[in-house]
């Protein structure tokens, strides 16, 4: 038998590593080993997988007993996934029968796995287009139901299947020869996905990637030519990347040394200059006009893009990170000179990271208020009852999504 494609390879181990240990698919070490455009496949085929688990599980299970190996499940989800999508049964029914052939431990499963992936081959596309849009996890789905009801968790979750188009953000002008559409908020939305460093304007660093609901907390802010501003969760920079192209200066802060890299990266590509300082923000000191604070949270507004996100734990760090997001938000305060603007931002669908957090701040600081926004691009529907505003993937559906947000403008006395 010939070897299997490495990136079928490398996207079993990257559900492995998503399903088993809990890891995010952007951690993959067997990845490092393979040339672009197969890193690019693999990560592909294992999202798409991911994004598809449950319809993969019910198609399997007509035609398994009891539950294999997990390695060997995922070699046949792989396999399921990719077969009613339309993929070529020989090849992908060989390949998989390959994988598990070279595990010691599945290489007994090598019958199970060609004879359940024929079959699949054989009704498995039409059963597939008959099967529901897969469901968040519960840990996830019942609190968002709660928060958003049922009709618009299902969009979510529709939002979550089809994936994100990229979005850029421009440094200035749009180069000539991007094919997409700019969107009435300022973000340039490519056509189609593909290897964005050969766009025309990357190595120029004409823009960055950033989604469009990620680069509104900036444009809230408004104008910060000249002003002193601190983004107080900085990596991996494109904010840090707005503000500095719109004339302030940054004070770029994050905790983590390896993740400030990607901001330095960053930063030199696009032409652009910030003070990097590795440190943690509940110890920062300083006094500034403006501050940014893009708080750690569950990150589930950006589960179109992480379809790993759901699967890869069960939330069991959401208190923890309540509890962060306070202390910076309180800390960040102290921090904001006497007039300053302070935009609290969270890329969660969870309003105890969003709207939550703003209701309790008021009420600890009672100099503390709300600034109206009055931007021209804010669409009614986007308002929260809270103030601020509440970005979701459901939203701007026509247009091909937006990642889920909360952000709000503050200001003291
Ligand atoms: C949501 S991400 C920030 C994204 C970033 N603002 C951007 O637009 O690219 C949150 C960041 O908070 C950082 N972080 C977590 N805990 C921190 C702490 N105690 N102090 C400073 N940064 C922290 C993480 O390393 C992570 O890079």
């Amino acid at each position: 038998m010939s070897a299997p494609s490495p990136a079928r390879l490398a996207a079993v181990d990257l559900l492995d590593q998503v399903l088993e240990r809990g890891l995010p698919l952007s951690e993959g070490e067997r990845l490092e080993r393979l040339v672009p455009a197969e890193r690019a496949a693999a990560g592909r085929l294992a999202a798409q997988v991911l994004r598809n688990l449950e319809r993969a599980d019910k198609i399997l299970k007509r035609h398994l007993r009891k539950s294999p190996d997990l390695r060997v499940m995922n070699v046949l989800r792989l396999g399921c996934v990719e077969l009613c999508a339309g993929g070529a049964a020989h090849g992908v029914v060989s390949d998989c029968v390959e994988i598990v052939a070279r595990g010691k431990k599945t290489q007994g499963a090598k019958g199970l796995v060609n004879a359940v992936l024929r079959k699949v081959a054989a009704d498995g596309p039409t059963e597939w287009a008959k099967l529901r849009v897969p469901r968040l996890p519960k840990w996830l789905r019942k609190p968002l139901v709660e928060a958003w009801g049922a009709e618009a968790v299902a969009g979510m979750e529709l939002a979550h299947l089809q994936g994100a188009p990229v979005d850029l953000t421009m440094k200035g002008d749009l180069p000539e020869g991007l094919v997409g559409e700019t969107l009435p908020t300022g973000s340039f939305r490519l056509a189609e996905q593909g290897q964005v460093s050969a766009l025309p304007g990357f190595a120029e660093g004409a823009w960055w990637v950033q989604d469009a609901a990620a680069a509104l907390p900036v444009k809230l802010l408004g104008d910060v030519e000249g002003l002193s501003v601190l983004d107080m969760c900085a990596a991996p920079g494109g904010k840090t990347l707005q503000l500095a192209a719109n004339g302030a200066r940054v004070t770029a802060l994050d905790i983590s040394e390896a993740r400030l890299e990607r901001v330095r990266e960053n930063l030199e590509r696009c032409g652009l200059e910030a003070e990097l300082v590795a440190g943690d923000a509940l110890e920062h000191q300083g006094q500034y006009d403006a501050i940014l604070l893009d708080a750690p949270c569950s990150a589930t507004g950006t589960i179109r893009r992480h379809p790993d996100l759901p699967h890869a734990h069960e939330g069991e760090k959401i208190f923890e990170l309540m509890g962060l997001q306070a202390w910076m938000l309180d800390h960040a305060l102290s921090l904001l000179k006497p007039g300053g603007k302070l935009v609290f931002a969270t890329c969660s669908l969870i309003p105890d990271e969003g709207e939550c957090q703003i209701e309790e701040a008021l009420e600890r600081h009672p100099d503390l208020r709300l600034l109206p926004l009055e931007q021209d691009w804010i669409e009614d529907h986007w308002r929260s009852d809270a103030g601020g505003l509440r970005l979701r993937p459901d939203f701007w559906a026509e247009r091909g999504g937006l990642d889920g947000f909360y952000m709000a403008l503050l200001t003291k006395g």
